[in-house]
């Protein structure tokens, strides 16, 4: 029997026992090279896999310099991501293919709104994105007027020092402030781990922020030196899975940041396979976060196609 899918809330488990968290980064990093140096999905079923991979992107725009023009041409792309000859050539007309969602800044979400008209979901960054070190009263008041625009997803910046100076209790407090303040808007809490030095920082934080009510653990802006990486995702998602185990809760996991290739993407899908299953391969619970990704997919697709264009015209001469 099917589980039903139960929302994240905060659980008030003991953050005590976070002091038994232990990560083994040498394995963690073991695991990620092995990743790097297989092919991860089979050649005959990529291009399947790629057009999945389009359903969970996050299709991003987050610069100083956007424009409504901008937003609305990102927009429009997420509702038709492929090219009509794509579509056509990959047999996906009936497939209705978009993104999982568009994310912008506060300031678009209006923009974005014209254009998806309810048809794809909007995620905004608040919380004084991408730093978040404005007051606590400003944050929690971005985030009230960015789901009054709106945004049905928003994905929240924690407070780094609260994580590097320990104070877990006060990560928690945030977060749950973040999570009331969202309503029925689904809530992402971005890490920041380039920020946060250690792998256990990163596995404790993914735990405060889940036990806070979480509906998805982020790993990056995309404006830290190192954004989202595979070992990082490894300690994340076994988070994840276990934080599942203990309360019965499914949150989703969206790497941001730097990922920009087909390949990562197919990287990406592979680990959530392996380590949580094919349920996690859906929009509602993984997400990819990224601006250039989509191109990339879109080069690769192109290469299928062509590819077997070539090989038929082959077959179909004497
Ligand atoms: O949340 C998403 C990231 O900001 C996108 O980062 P990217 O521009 O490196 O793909």
């Amino acid at each position: 029997m099917t589980q039903d899918f139960k929302r994240n809330e905060a659980t008030g488990l003991d953050l005590g026992w976070l002091n038994h968290i232990h990560v083994n980064k040498a394995a963690a990093e073991r695991r990620a090279a092995s990743l790097a140096n297989r092919r991860t999905v089979k050649k005959e079923y990529q291009a399947a896999w790629l057009v999945k991979a389009i359903e969970l992107i996050d299709l991003t725009t987050l610069s100083g310099d956007d424009t409504p023009g901008r937003v609305e041409r990102l927009c429009m792309k997420a509702l038709r991501p492929l090219r009509t000859d794509l579509v056509e050539a990959l047999g996906l007309q009936e497939r209705n293919l978009k993104t999982g969602a568009v994310c912008v800044y506060h300031e678009m979400i209006r923009h974005a709104d014209k254009v998806l008209q309810g048809r794809l979901p909007i995620a905004a960054v608040s919380t004084g994105f991408p730093a978040g070190l404005t007051s606590m009263e400003t944050k929690v008041r971005e985030i009230e007027l960015s789901v009054a625009d709106g945004a049905q997803e928003i994905d929240i910046v924690i407070t780094r020092q609260h994580v590097l100076t320990g104070n877990w209790q006060a990560l928690y407090d945030e977060m749950v402030a973040y999570r009331q303040a969202c309503g029925e808007a689904h809530v992402k809490a971005i890490l920041a781990t380039g920020d946060l030095v250690t792998l256990e920082n990163v596995a404790k934080a993914s735990w405060v922020c889940m036990m806070a009510g979480a509906d998805f653990i982020k790993t990056s802006t995309g404006k830290e030196g190192v954004n989202a990486t595979i070992p990082v995702s490894l300690v994340m998602v076994r988070a994840i899975r276990e934080y599942y185990e203990r309360t019965g809760f499914k949150v989703g996991y969206k790497p941001a940041g730097g990922v920009s290739t087909a390949k990562a993407a197919l990287q990406y899908m592979t680990v959530m396979k392996e380590e949580l299953g094919n349920e996690w391969l859906e929009p509602h619970l993984f997400r990819i976060g990224a601006s250039s990704l989509l191109t990339d997919i879109e080069r690769q697709l192109e290469h299928h196609v062509t590819g077997n264009y070539s090989a038929a015209h082959r077959h179909a001469q004497p």
